[in-house]
């Protein structure tokens, strides 16, 4: 194989009650990438389509997983990428880890895949530390594994897959302001109290356990954020009003998507789904903020190849 087309997925990550850990992997909307091998040794970005980034390697995320992958795998060859950018930078979908993530899964299956999931992921968190300042994985696990991920260690990266029920269904919504990841980070407070604590880790334990169990009523009760939340929120116009809505419009939760501005609803099935989409744009549409809304079911695949040859 010589060339290689995939989709990469935007994800979400955090989900409420699981900061810089949870994530999961949606399926409508992500980057389109080809990477194909080169006689000379390297990496290098070609063509960016959609959205106005870096075209050198060491300032893109892309390149910069893609560098960390080749010093470790010193191929007898190169490779060039191109990039067709669908998620907006900035958004909190995941824009980043998803050329991050998706120019080394690329590379690794142009290389006959020499590289686990969890390696791979290891390569594109050199990417997304790029983006956010510090190395995470919680979008990148759910782009490269699919579905719902746990990342229980970075150093060493641990990263586990969590069922999720079949009935449960994305509305994401994403106010057309920027919020940089970096930023959203900076305004976090450096210490915590431990009843804070407390009753965050119990919301993360539970929605596990829901998430095992398909138990839809107790995903509910724990898509809580006491600690992330309400710092965060006061950078995104109408969250509150939003979170409120799409909750009365028959949401299980809503929260902050990643580090916002886009905002993530869980659903039971489609149709409440749609509803909550509805009353989201609603909320939006009587303000000047201009929007756009996405129905996700969760992709359980993660990245996947359009064609190769
Ligand atoms: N290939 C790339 N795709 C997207 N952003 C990139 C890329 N290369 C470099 N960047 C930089 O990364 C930053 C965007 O990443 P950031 O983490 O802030 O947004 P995000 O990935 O949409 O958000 P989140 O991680 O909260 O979901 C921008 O400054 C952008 O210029
Ligand atoms: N866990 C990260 C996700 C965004 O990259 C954050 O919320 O800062």
């Amino acid at each position: 194989m010589n060339e290689i087309k995939i989709f990469s997925p935007a994800t979400v990550a955090n989900v409420s009650c699981g900061f810089d850990v949870l994530g999961f992997c949606l399926d409508t909307i992500g980057d389109e990438m080809v990477v194909r091998k080169t006689k000379d040794k390297g990496i290098r970005i070609t063509k960016i389509e959609g959205y106005d980034l870096p075209f050198e390697a060491h300032k893109n995320v892309a390149g910069v997983s893609a560098l960390a992958l080749m010093e470790v795998a010193q191929p007898h060859c190169g490779f060039e990428i191109e990039i067709y950018k669908k998620i907006k930078p900035g958004s909190g979908i995941g824009s980043s880890s998803a050329s991050a993530a998706g120019s080394v899964w690329a590379i690794n299956q142009l290389l006959g895949s020499p590289f686990n999931k969890t390696q791979i992921t290891n390569f594109a968190m050199k990417g997304e530390a790029l983006a956010s300042g510090c190395e995470h994985a919680d979008n990148i696990a759910p782009a490269i594994f699919g579905g719902f991920t746990l990342v229980k260690s970075c150093t060493p990266l641990q990263v586990l897959a969590i069922p999720s029920p079949s009935k449960l269904y994305a509305t994401i919504i994403h106010p057309e302001i920027e919020i940089k990841t970096a930023e959203a980070r900076a305004i976090l407070p450096k210490q915590i109290a431990l009843k804070k604590a407390i009753t965050q880790w119990a919301n993360l334990g539970s929605l596990v356990h829901a998430m095992h169990t398909s138990d839809y009523e107790l995903i509910s009760d724990s898509l809580n954020d006491i600690i992330v939340e309400p710092f965060r929120s006061q950078l995104i116009p109408y969250f509150d009003v939003v979170k409120t809505e799409s909750i009365k419009a028959g949401a299980l939760g809503a929260g902050i998507s990643g580090s916002g501005p886009s905002i993530f609803a869980l659903s039971k099935g489609k149709a409440a789904a749609e509803a909550v989409a509805h009353a989201m744009k609603k909320v939006y549409s009587k303000t000047d903020i201009n929007f756009d809304i996405h129905l996700s079911k969760i992709n359980m695949e993660g990245i996947r190849v359009i064609k190769s040859n």
